[in-house]
């Protein structure tokens, strides 16, 4: 494949998986050059660029490549001009360990020593430790519950890693239930079920899996979870499974099912205090090799409390600001920057919500915006106009006319929504992470 068609192949996949300010902010400074014997090279512009996209973005690279049959060795420099005495610095290449088949793709950043444990979830780090660890932990099964962006995926991805480094022996697991039941369906069609339960049932010795509640509603995915959960607790194998809610309050998941979740311990995790936040943003300067003022640690961690996700992105935007335009990271730039993720809000149109909301279920825009009454497309059709009262000042006509709808059925579709919402934690689960993916949470 040419240069351009595999980069743009690569550019496509991380735009579809990676949160909007995180693609903006890592991947569009890219350029790409390949060389000789399939050697594809990124520039990135700066150290600190070239640190973070090894540790995160590089792995989902080449497991696209991989997936895609492609014999391509990746490298990545920093395209810097040439040095005072003349040694050319993006010369320094660095070539990226390729993930072997069948190891599960985890973020080298989550990491138990990148982990902040304190106020809101202490022990939630501690019993992650103890079933990580080989020593006898009093339950195999362990629960984490929380809102979004607190820990949860961190703290399952560390013990993947835990358990790999430690225990070579010992088999991983690592998925979301959507994958589970994409998986279950793609075994159904090619009729080798049979192997999709021994992989899981029996050759499995950690079982991770995260979010829980998108099993909601589907009886079949979850009649083979439960078996699976079944089969590996009789054989004495761990199991962590994280979920937004408590599985009591998640509408649509069976009794039965439930029972087996809550069977081991379930733990909370709460927002974290003001203190831990500002020990999170120091321990992140600290890594990335920078220092920042404390008075901007503190500004940050009192304009953000709520999601570490957003906390910590403030500061990666600060610090590469800082360090692309040689700016002083101070007060004034952290002004800058929380304004501006405030003023992002309300840069979102009916068309990009619309847009947004067709891609995260999957369908074609004329398909949302079809005649169609089905379910599966009238409630992402009505979150979609929903949003758009939300976000934008734009009239129920004019948010017609991007549906082909009128201004009744519009009004009528909000209304539906603005009814549901305030006792559906589904539905707010799903509404938050797309505000999420548009930028306006
Ligand atoms: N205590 C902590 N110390 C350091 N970093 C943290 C901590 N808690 C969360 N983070 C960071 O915050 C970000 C979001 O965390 P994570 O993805 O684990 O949240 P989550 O609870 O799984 O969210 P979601 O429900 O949206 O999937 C990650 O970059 C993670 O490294």
């Amino acid at each position: 494949m040419s240069e351009n068609r595999l980069w743009n192949h690569i550019i496509e996949d991380l735009q579809n998986r990676l949160e909007r300010d995180d693609f903006d902010l890592w991947i569009k400074p890219l350029a790409a050059q390949m060389g000789a014997n399939d050697n594809l090279t990124l520039l990135c512009p700066s150290r600190f660029h070239l640190k973070r996209l090894r540790e995160t973005y590089l792995p989902m690279v080449n497991n696209f490549l991989e997936n895609q049959g492609e014999q391509v060795k990746l490298n990545c420099k920093v395209a810097v001009p040439s040095n005072s005495r003349g040694e050319n610095q993006s010369n320094r290449q660095m070539n990226l360990p390729s993930i072997k088949r069948g190891m599960p793709l985890l973020n080298n950043r989550f990491k138990f020593d990148r982990f902040v444990a304190g106020g809101g979830n202490e022990l939630a780090f501690a019993a992650a430790k103890a079933l990580a660890g080989e020593k006898r932990f009093f339950s195999n099964t362990l629960l984490l519950v929380s809102d979004t962006g607190l820990g949860k995926s961190h703290l399952t991805q560390s013990v993947g890693h835990y358990v790999m480094e430690t225990q070579p022996n010992a088999r991983v697991a690592y998925l979301t239930a959507e994958d589970f039941a994409n998986q279950m369906i793609s075994a159904l069609r090619r009729k080798n079920m049979d192997a999709f339960k021994e992989h899981f049932r029996r050759e499995c010795d950690i079982l991770l899996l995260e979010e829980i509640p998108f099993l909601a509603g589907k009886e079949k995915t979850q009649d083979e979870l439960g078996f699976t959960l079944d089969a590996l607790l009789d054989a004495g194998k761990r199991i962590i499974l994280t979920s937004c809610q408590v599985p009591n309050e998640i509408k649509g998941i069976k009794r039965n099912l439930e029972s087996r979740i809550s069977s081991g311990m379930t733990i909370n995790i709460e927002p974290p205090d003001h203190r831990t936040r500002v020990n999170i943003l120091a321990h992140q300067a600290h890594e990335e090799g920078m220092v920042v003022d404390p008075e901007v640690l503190e500004y940050l961690a009192q304009e953000i409390p709520e999601d570490i996700r957003r906390l910590q992105s403030s500061l990666v935007g600060i610090m590469a600001q800082g360090s692309l335009t040689n700016r002083p990271m101070d007060l004034g730039l952290a002004v800058e920057i929380v304004g501006k993720m405030t003023h992002r809000k309300k840069k979102v149109n009916v068309e990009t919500i619309r847009d947004m909301v067709a891609r995260i279920y999957g369908m074609e825009i004329s398909t949302l915006t079809s005649r169609s009454r089905r379910k599966v497309v009238t409630v992402p059709r009505n979150m979609a106009m929903y949003l758009c009262r939300k976000h934008t000042s734009a009239s129920y006509a004019t948010i017609g006319r991007s549906f082909n709808r009128d201004h009744a059925t519009v009004m009528y579709g909000v209304n539906q929504i603005d009814r549901k919402i305030a006792n559906d934690p589904k539905l707010q689960k799903e509404m938050s992470h797309i505000e999420q993916r548009l930028g306006v949470r």
